[in-house]
């Protein structure tokens, strides 16, 4: 089986991207286009997944939540949040 990124192993990549803004970065991109349109991607990528769950089968579904995932991620950093300031209330 392909190696596959953890959650934890894609938080610290993005945060490195985040701290040394390579040129070409999708991450860099949307964080320079702050909170707001962040917000509006995990809200976009959460309707994506449930559509998908609901009509499209798993496959699909499991595409749209890896994206609301990384979104998701994209917004803890918009935001200065930690991994563990999250986990703190799960
Ligand atoms: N996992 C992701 C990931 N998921 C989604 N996206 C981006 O999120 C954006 C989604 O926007 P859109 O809604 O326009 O996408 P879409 O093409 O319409 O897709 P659908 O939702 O309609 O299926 C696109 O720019 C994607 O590139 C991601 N961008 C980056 N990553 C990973 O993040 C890491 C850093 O990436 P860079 O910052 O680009 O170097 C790498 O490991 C990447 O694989």
């Amino acid at each position: 089986m392909a190696a596959v990124k953890t959650f934890e192993e894609l938080f610290a990549e993005l945060r490195e991207k985040a701290e040394t803004r390579p040129e070409g970065s999708s991450t860099v991109a949307a964080l320079e286009r702050g909170v707001h349109f962040i917000g509006k991607k995990v809200v976009e990528e959460a309707a994506e997944s449930w559509m998908a769950a609901e009509h499209e089968g798993p496959e699909r579904a499991a595409e749209e939540i890896s994206q609301l995932l990384y979104q998701a991620q994209v917004l803890m950093i918009a935001t200065g949040l930690d991994l563990e300031d999250v986990y703190r209330h799960l």
